[in-house]
């Protein structure tokens, strides 16, 4: 089982930020800003390279999502960037879909 499916079956721990019957979100482990916070399906998807119509409504979710726990976590006005790597060229590592979701301080453009 990959280990985003672990986290979401709440079988390896994680600092969670928020979940429901869909989703779950929760501290990167390798923080790369003051707020760094992944937001997974609970369905295993690979990626964003795998997503079809049939993902519209999970992947609406998850930008929603995205955009709360940025509001919660006070970026509304500062800013912040909601991130999702796909294959090698992006560093992809975790091949269950995720959504970042990175502020607190300036984040540069264009990322490396
Ligand atoms: C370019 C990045 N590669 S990525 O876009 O695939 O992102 C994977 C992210 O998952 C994070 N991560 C890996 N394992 C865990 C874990 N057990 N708990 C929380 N976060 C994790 C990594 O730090 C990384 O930022």
């Amino acid at each position: 089982m990959c280990i985003f499916c672990k986290i979401a079956k709440k079988e390896i721990p994680a600092k969670l930020v928020l979940e429901d019957d869909d989703l779950v979100a929760f501290h990167d482990i390798n923080a790369q800003a003051p707020i760094h916070v992944l937001v997974i399906p609970k369905q295993h998807i690979t990626g964003i390279g795998e997503v079809t119509d049939e993902h519209v409504t999970v992947l609406g979710k998850l930008l929603v999502a995205a955009r709360r726990i940025a509001e919660d976590a006070g970026l509304s006005q500062s800013g912040f960037r909601v991130v999702v790597n796909h294959g090698q060229h992006a560093g992809q590592t975790v091949h269950h879909l995720h959504v970042h979701v990175l502020g607190g301080r300036p984040l540069a453009w264009p990322p490396g």
